[in-house]
């Protein structure tokens, strides 16, 4: 079974790639949700496959370095993306949650994008 957890932070960024005259290039910022997924079985007694107040206890402090900062000065996002930032995430998280099953990543009401782990992209 699948359980997730949702997490918030505002942060800054913008697309350094993007071609000119796209408004993505501007500085500006947004209010981030991030979905963490964990895929286990219940444990039989607990009713549970974790226990949201763990998966808090993991998540926070990676979610404590992008709040309020400006994203692109972060190692490893100078191109933060919701892609790359799902991606990140994820490779912060995963040494330590071995249940990992997906990250999503939003940073609008209609727009992000969730990693699971895959290993052939180009990021
Ligand atoms: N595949 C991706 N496309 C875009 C990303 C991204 O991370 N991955 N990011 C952006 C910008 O960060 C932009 O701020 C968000 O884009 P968009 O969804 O277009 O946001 P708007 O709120 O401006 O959307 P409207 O509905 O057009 O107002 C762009 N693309
Ligand atoms: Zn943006």
């Amino acid at each position: 079974m699948e359980i997730f957890r949702e997490f918030t932070f505002e942060a800054a960024h913008r697309l350094p790639h993007v071609p000119a005259g796209h408004k993505c290039a501007r500085l500006h910022g947004h209010s981030y949700r991030v979905s963490v997924h964990v895929n286990g079985l219940p444990d039989p007694l607990l009713g549970w496959v974790m226990d949201f107040g763990d998966l808090k206890k993991l998540v926070a402090p990676v979610i404590e370095r992008l709040d309020h900062y400006y994203l692109n000065e972060v190692e490893g996002l100078d191109n933060p993306t919701s892609e790359v930032l799902a991606r990140w995430m994820w490779q912060q998280l995963s040494p330590t949650l071995a249940l990992l099953s997906a990250v999503t990543v939003r940073e609008t009401c209609t727009s992000g994008a969730t990693y699971r782990g895959e290993t052939d992209e180009h990021l």
